[in-house]
């Protein structure tokens, strides 16, 4: 009669150890108090110490399974080696390949048969078998673990999406799988999931008979999120625009450095045209084109978010990139600055335009890290692409001597390039003390009509403001009459820390220096400190890197889509289900939109409010950080969901400003009234009654501010900037405006010279 091998075993471990058996089943618990090395040689080759705590997972008459509780490892013994008493080898599952392939291989005797069989069929097996016979509690709690990883595993869950279990639905799918596996496993597949352990092999191994039992048990889940996952579809983005793809277009790429003619040539094609579109990055490049064009005869309209001027029989218009029609028809449209595609939050303004662009000829002028991506766009477009390529007109020039850290070097025609209002105004502040220049200043926060203001006091000659004083707000695309970019430092806050300002944009920025037709042709570029020149260097010299991924956003009516398929959400969480769960192509990626998703949060107070007025309001141009613009917009929101007339209810302060707090407060009244033009152009104008008035607000506050900017001599404060600066200055301990410097300052020195009069193409 075959002995029972639980019984087998007994008798010969009996020999070898106390044991005590607990199980009726051929499972043991052997506790180790009772354990006895059964020779030297284990006791050596285990290493173990009294007391130990022993889980037998298996015993048939192919071996010995068991686990070390305490060591937590793994050992197999075969037959032959259990038989042997007095050379028990006893191999471990662990880290050692070949002791592991041992032990496989002698586990393939019993329950490898598991890891071959058909998951359908294995999970039907375990689904219409019999209640599984209760597990042992070391069993149970081996298990448990290997669920436990199943449930956390990234690479299942990922996986599971396939079948439409969502990331959020996994962890109780898992629980319920874990469960059904507990009530329902047959003692080959427990050995077999035990021999595997928690990891990677086990997930594996679990993972098509998940599947099997997800299918079956979650069919209203997966429906749900199914149709969820598809509301949230973003790719093909090109078939959003039939009517785009109903055109042969033709897409001239004017591809090429700064400084060398694509906007031009675009443009001399536009004013050609019988009806042509400007898409622009910015409101004041847009105003610049509506004037040049006009002041050639072409009659050309301005759109941005703000403002709307009409030119009566005009067939052209230049607009800011987010305000472009997709569903006029045009002969020629040109994209300016295309490389803002890969923009992490305004890129998808940028690809919607190229996308959906009803025109014959479109022209895209940029630098080339978009241009292979743009290539395959073009194939799935259909549309016909034609490269011209393009090299700057002169060569720029980094003068090596820089600064030398004295801002009282700077010379006529320099604009100083700095990446905080608080570091504008310091060397403003400083160059006119101690030269006998006057600045100009331009920085982000200024409204377009006071940076224009101020870049035509710096163009003029003749007058003694001949030093610009900017931050990156110049990079793009402006004609000025630069002789000499002068960096600061060239590192910005990112938001979080200071960091390096990215190369391409140290190049364009340096790239407003020599503009062809300017009365300085030949660019110059410099740093102020010595140890920051090097990297000017390296970002000049560094080819442009290629865009893998541009920006998409979902139009309103695709939220509109995928709202239905959730109940009881707010919209800001509506926003973050859309980008967990929508689905993209390769070479696309999401729009970052913290900023929208901070506006919805404050608009959950106001009811009453579609949820197409709301996706609307959160697109106004608001500086989240600024509380008092914050408010207004609340305010403006109230007004508009409750029907009232949207009023202004803000005053104009009567003179220029006195100090920089005064300054800061025009800047952010004006950034108020420029939202209101903005909702009154985006929303039902009749509610927005205050449109005129705004526009002369907005005027006078332009004015106000042109005028402070001449006057100010003040310390500068800032928003935020003040109290990040001076956590920063607590932290490292405040010199100097940050620079890359300090890591690299000594390598530096040695070379500094060296490069003198280096040209950069
Ligand atoms: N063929 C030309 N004849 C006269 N002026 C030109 C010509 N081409 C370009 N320019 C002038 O040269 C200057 C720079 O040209 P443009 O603005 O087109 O450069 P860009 O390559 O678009 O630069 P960026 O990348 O900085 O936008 C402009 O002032 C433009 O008017
Ligand atoms: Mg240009």
């Amino acid at each position: 009669m075959a002995r029972n091998p639980a019984t087998r075993l007994l008798r010969i471990y009996s020999s070898q150890f106390k044991v005590r058996f607990i199980s009726s089943s051929n499972r043991f618990a052997l506790s180790c108090h009772e354990f006895h090395h059964p020779s030297t040689q284990m006791h050596q080759s285990l290493g173990f110490t009294h007391p130990e705590r022993i889980q037998l997972n298996k015993c048939s008459s192919s071996g010995l399974d068991f686990r070390v509780l305490n060591l937590n490892k793994r050992f197999y013994c075969t037959p032959r080696e259990i038989g042997n008493s007095s050379d028990s080898i006893v191999s471990e599952h662990g880290d050692d390949n070949k002791i592991k392939s041992q032990a496989s291989a002698s586990t393939t005797e019993s329950f490898a048969h598991v890891s071959a069989l058909d998951p359908v069929k294995l999970y039907r097996r375990l689904r219409d078998g019999p209640i599984s016979e209760k597990l042992g509690l070391e069993e149970c709690e081996e298990l448990s673990e290997i669920f436990h990883s199943f449930a956390r595993s990234g690479w299942a869950s990922n996986q599971a999406l396939a079948i439409y279990i969502s990331a959020s639905f996994f962890p109780t799918a898992a629980h319920q799988f874990r469960n059904f596996f507990f009530k329902k496993i047959n003692r080959d597949t427990v050995d077999y999931l035990l021999s595997l352990g928690p990891g990677t092999q086990s997930e594996r191994f679990l993972f098509p008979i998940f599947v099997e039992f997800s299918l079956e048990h979650f069919p209203d889940e997966i429906k749900k999120f199914r149709s969820m996952i598809s509301s949230a579809d973003l790719t093909k983005p090109e078939t959003w625009f039939p009517f785009a793809r109903a055109i042969k277009r033709k897409i001239i790429y004017h591809c090429g450095p700064t400084n060398s003619g694509k906007t031009y040539n675009a443009l001399q094609r536009f004013m050609e045209a019988k009806k042509g579109i400007y898409c622009s990055p910015l409101r004041l490049l847009a105003m610049e084109v509506f004037d040049k064009v006009n002041s050639r005869g072409v009659y050309c309209s301005l759109l941005t978010g703000q403002e709307k001027k009409y030119v009566p029989f005009g067939n052209h218009t230049a607009c800011t990139v987010e305000m472009v029609s997709t569903e006029e028809l045009y002969e020629v449209a040109v994209i300016d600055e295309i490389q803002m595609m890969s923009d992490l939050y305004r890129g998808y303004a940028w690809t919607r335009a190229l996308l959906g662009l009803q025109a014959d000829e479109i022209h895209l002028c940029g630098d080339p890290s978009v241009l292979s991506i743009v290539r395959k766009i073009c194939k799935e477009t259909g549309d016909e692409l034609i490269e011209n390529h393009y090299e700057r007109f002169k060569p720029l020039v980094v003068e090596a001597k820089t600064l030398l850290g004295d801002i009282k070097n700077v010379r006529s025609g320099d604009c100083v390039v700095a990446f905080s209002r608080r570091e504008i105004f310091e060397t403003k502040i400083a160059i006119e003390k101690h030269t006998n220049h006057k600045c100009c200043v331009i920085y982000g926060a200024l409204p377009p009509e006071t940076r224009r203001h101020q870049a035509n006091l710096f163009n003029e000659q003749g007058n003694e403001y001949d030093i610009l004083v900017a931050s990156d707000a110049v990079g793009m695309g402006l004609n000025l009459n630069i002789r000499r970019i002068v960096f600061y430092n060239l590192s910005k806050y990112n938001g979080d820390k200071m960091v390096p300002v990215p190369a391409s944009q140290v190049k364009q920025i340096a790239g407003r220096a020599g503009r062809r037709g300017s009365v300085y042709p030949d660019g110059l570029t410099t740093t102020l400190h010595l140890p920051d020149l090097d990297y000017l260097i390296e970002c000049l010299q560094k080819p442009f890197d290629e865009i893998t991924k541009v920006g998409l956003f979902p139009f309103f009516e695709q939220v509109e889509l995928f709202a239905g398929q959730i109940a009881d959400i707010t919209f800001s969480q509506l926003l973050q289900k859309f980008s967990e769960n929508c689905r993209l192509d390769g070479y696309y990626f999401l729009c970052k939109h913290d900023h929208i998703k901070k506006v919805a949060n404050m608009l959950e107070k106001v009811g009453g409010m579609s949820l197409e007025d709301r996706f609307n309001f959160c697109f106004a141009p608001v500086n989240i950080r600024d509380p008092k613009a914050m408010y207004h917009l609340l305010r403006f929101a109230q007004s508009y969901a409750n029907d009232v007339p949207v009023s202004l209810a803000m005053g104009v302060p009567r003179g220029s400003a006195r100090n920089d707090g005064e300054l800061l407060d025009l800047e952010s009244k004006h950034q108020v009234v420029s939202m209101y033009l903005w909702l009154s152009n985006h929303f039902k104008e009749e509610r927005f009654p205050y449109v005129k008035k705004a526009e002369g607000m907005a005027a006078d506050i332009a004015e106000l501010l042109g005028e402070s900017l001449i006057k100010a001599d003040w310390k500068p404060e800032s928003r935020s900037q003040g109290k990040r600066d001076r956590d920063r200055d607590r932290e490292e301990g405040y010199q100097r405006p940050r620079s890359l410097v300090k890591e690299q300052d000594k390598k530096r020195q040695e070379r500094d010279l060296e490069s003198l009069g280096k040209v950069i193409a």
